[in-house]
């Protein structure tokens, strides 16, 4: 693993986060090349990317690029700056894939999925020859769970209360304390399940202390009927880039 300090002189002002993030983002483009196809991520940090491969495209400086897009709002994106787009059946292997993550460890393990949409990026992310994982210095945990805030795990909606207790008790030894997802929107001031892309409903776990060895809680929550998918993405990130207030950081894998 190698780590080299890119050319970005400390800024004289704070940056703010969203800043941050589109300095990122920008500097992940670098690596895209014409012809290439590439994974579109979701989420605050992706967004600038997409924008700015958008960008390129229009100015005629990155030619045939081919996206696919993580969520359908990323679809929505792409498709209104005029990306072409294409999915897995059709380009089973990516180029390169661009996104953001809630937490990067020290291995480069992540926590994806705060937004919802996990499962198809870990689909995408898995096909991509490389992945350029694109965070602001807040994501940074020393491991795994330790910003405390939510690691996601999509599940079927059928029974999803058996199945949070079920991943509950899963945790149990790490104080886990599982929560369904809702979305902002409440019908006759009940509040409603945030359903992904996948019709799928989403529980949040929250762990009080570290869950260890990663690999093991991962086939653990896989193994459960009604879990479609968990947002640990462990060995997939290539690089990742984090933009703070002293510069950007590039670690390669
Ligand atoms: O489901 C959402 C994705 O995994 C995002 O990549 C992740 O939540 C990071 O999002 P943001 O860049 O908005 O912090």
């Amino acid at each position: 693993m190698e780590t080299s300090l890119a050319s970005l002189s400390p800024p004289s002002v704070i940056l703010t986060q969203d800043e941050l993030k589109k300095i990122a983002a920008y500097k992940a483009v670098e690596f895209v090349e014409s012809g290439m196809v590439l994974g579109l991520g979701t989420g605050s940090t992706a967004c600038h990317a997409v924008d700015r491969i958008g960008e390129l495209l229009r100015q005629g400086k990155l030619k045939n690029v081919i996206g696919v897009p993580t969520s359908k709002k990323t679809h929505e994106q792409a498709l209104s700056l005029g990306i072409p787009l294409s999915d897995l059946d059709s380009h089973p292997v990516l180029d390169l894939a661009i996104d953001g993550a809630d937490e990067v460890d020290t291995e480069m393990n992540l926590v994806k999925g705060r937004g919802g949409s996990l499962l198809r990026e870990k689909m995408v992310e898995g096909a991509c020859k490389k992945f350029v994982v694109i965070v602001d210095e807040s994501k940074l945990v020393p491991y795994i769970g330790g910003s405390g805030l939510a690691m996601p795990v999509e599940v079927v909606p059928f029974c999803w209360k058996f199945t949070a207790k079920r991943l509950k008790d899963l945790f149990e030894d790490c104080g886990c304390v599982a929560k369904l997802r809702t979305c902002c929107e409440k019908i006759n001031k009940k509040e409603q399940p945030f359903v992904t892309d996948n019709g799928n409903y989403i529980v949040d776990l929250y762990f009080k202390k570290d869950i260890g060895d990663l690999k093991i809680a991962s086939d653990s929550i896989l193994r459960l009927a009604g879990v479609v998918e968990h947002g640990m993405f462990l060995d997939m990130a290539t690089t990742v880039i984090v933009a703070g207030e002293l510069g950007v950081t590039i670690k390669n894998k």
